[in-house]
């Protein structure tokens, strides 16, 4: 919200923040319940994961997929169990957060006819396998840690799922959605690239630009020495220190790497 321009007030204990410098006001509400607020509520624009926009059935505009909140939807069960085979959990007991994606999932993979019983637990859903409610369990699963301390295993992928904005495809605040939607896709642009500055001898540009072709194409500024050339272009983050070494091996030198706080592209 800082980063987009928006200031707020936010009262101790209260769920709704009126804007103090744009006519707009922030509702905070459970992560399982946003989508829905968004489809059928008055709410305009919303951030939540995909994975509730899809076990919500949430008819809304995906307005952007914002690179962070990554994680997959995986049936898992019990090492011990030495269950493999996902068909082999057919018929058996399932508990989840996703009711309504465990039950599609095993509706499809059993042709049509849900025998397998799903149940719903709101959290600590890794529990449920040891504690004698289930024989495997759907959930979301970033690092594994989770998984692999309740003993359990990956067993099938239902869904790959990041935090994504969503918008009311009734809202009547368009021009405002269009505002917020453009300035969270600058502020998460500006997060994935660095700009990067270096000097580079005159007959080795091509071969440079070559590294870095920058996003449309690399700015290249004369220096008082003829020889020499400034080039300035944006890079992806993870590549930031494989395309120094390969820049500096060719001649590059003052090679260096700024931070973009946010941009426009
Ligand atoms: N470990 C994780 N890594 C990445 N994203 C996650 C992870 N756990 C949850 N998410 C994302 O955040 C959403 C909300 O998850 P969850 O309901 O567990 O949040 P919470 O803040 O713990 O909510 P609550 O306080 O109601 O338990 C998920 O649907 C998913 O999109
Ligand atoms: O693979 P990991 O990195 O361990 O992350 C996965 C865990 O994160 C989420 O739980 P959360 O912490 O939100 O708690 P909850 O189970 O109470 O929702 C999810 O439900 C998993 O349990």
């Amino acid at each position: 919200m800082k980063e987009i321009g928006i200031k707020y007030r936010r009262g101790h204990r209260l769920d709704v923040a009126l804007s103090t410098n744009m006519p707009l006001a922030l509702v905070f509400l459970p992560a399982s319940d946003i989508a829905k607020y968004v489809d059928k509520g008055n709410v305009d624009i919303g951030i939540t994961g995909m994975d509730i926009v899809e076990e919500s059935s949430a008819d809304v505009n995906i307005l952007a997929h914002l690179g962070f909140g990554k994680c997959q939807l995986c049936v898992q069960a019990p090492v011990s169990s030495k269950i493999k085979d996902v068909k082999d959990l057919s018929g058996k007991r399932i508990v989840t957060s996703f009711t309504n994606l465990a039950e599609k999932y095993f509706r499809d993979l059993e042709g049509g006819e849900l025998t397998t019983k799903v149940s719903h637990v709101s959290g600590s859903v890794e529990a449920a396998c040891a504690l004698g409610l289930a024989d495997g369990i759907v959930d979301l699963v970033e690092t594994g840690e989770t998984m692999r301390a309740a003993g359990l295993e990956i067993i099938s992928l239902i869904m790959d799922t990041q935090t994504v904005l969503i918008g009311n495809k009734h809202t009547t605040h368009q021009d405002l959605i269009d505002i917020l939607q453009t300035r969270i896709k600058g502020v998460i642009t500006a997060g994935l690239y660095s700009s990067m500055e270096y000097n580079i001898p005159a007959d080795k540009l091509a071969e440079a630009c070559k590294i870095t072709p920058g996003m449309t194409s690399p700015t290249v500024a004369h220096l008082s020495d003829e020889n020499w050339l400034a080039v300035k272009v944006m890079i992806k983050k993870p590549e930031v220190n494989d395309i120094m070494d390969r820049l500096e091996n060719i001649g590059a030198t003052n090679i260096m790497v700024l931070e973009i706080q946010n941009c426009r592209m």
